[in-house]
């Protein structure tokens, strides 16, 4: 089984590069989300109650669950904070990852996708046998994350300082897709990757 990581920039394309590798290889591939691990850890009680001890009750909405909205505005900009949050969500999805895994491992799949958005930034720890960097020009980010997420351009600023700059996950990728144009461009781009694999 192969292991390839999708990762990249907000508003790059990879959920959607991520959709259309996953249409091309069906059966034979199991997905992995970190933004989904990240939302599941979000409504455990043992994750929640990290967060509220470590930020206090502030981190927590009024119906019990985590506060994206505070997280996002209030530390997602703060760097000493980001860490904080970072060090409680980071081990949970890096546990669930390697758990669906070893569970595509278990169902005979030919390719475990995981689809990793912080994966340079977290440290490059995840195991790959090719990491796929889904990139393109800064101006395309940030209107892509305020049409598709309703935000404004402060808001999209302040997540795109989160992260490193897309040149250097550029640098260090395996493969690059580079996604400024139309999406037949990219359908093309991730046909031109996925063949070798699929006629494997
Ligand atoms: C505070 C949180 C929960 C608020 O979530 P919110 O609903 O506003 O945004 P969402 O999760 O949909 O993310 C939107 C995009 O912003 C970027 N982003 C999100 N979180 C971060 C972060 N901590 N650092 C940098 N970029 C981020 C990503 O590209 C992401 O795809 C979120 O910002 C966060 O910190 N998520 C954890 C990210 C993480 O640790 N992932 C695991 C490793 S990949
Ligand atoms: N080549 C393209 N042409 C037109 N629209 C595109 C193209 N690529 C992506 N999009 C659109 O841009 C938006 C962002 O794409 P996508 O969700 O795949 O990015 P992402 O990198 O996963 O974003 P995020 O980090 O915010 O989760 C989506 O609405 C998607 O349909």
């Amino acid at each position: 089984m192969k292991s390839w990581v999708i990762t990249g920039g907000a508003g790059c394309g990879k959920s959607t590069v991520t959709k259309l590798l996953m249409q091309q290889f069906s059966e034979a591939a199991v997905l992995f989300s970190a933004d989904l691990a990240v939302a599941e850890a979000l409504r455990s009680a043992a994750t929640l109650k990290e967060l509220a001890g470590v930020f206090g009750s502030q981190a927590l909405s009024t119906s019990g669950g985590a506060n994206r909205q505070w997280l996002r505005e209030v530390v997602l900009p703060n760097s000493e904070s980001r860490k904080k949050l970072e060090a409680i969500l980071h081990p949970v999805v890096l546990e669930a990852l390697e758990a669906a895994r070893v569970g595509a491992e278990k169902v005979g799949a030919n390719l475990f996708l995981a689809e990793v958005p912080l994966h340079y930034e977290i440290g490059g720890t995840v195991s790959a046998d090719l990491v796929i960097v889904v990139a393109s020009s800064r101006s395309i980010q940030v209107r892509r994350m305020m049409e598709t997420r309703g935000l404004d351009e402060q808001t999209v600023h302040k997540f795109l300082e989160a992260q490193w700059p897309i040149e250097a996950k550029v640098e260090r990728a395996d493969a690059v897709i580079w996604n400024d144009g139309a999406l037949a461009s990219l359908e093309a781009q991730v046909l031109t990757l996925a063949s070798p694999l699929l006629q494997a």
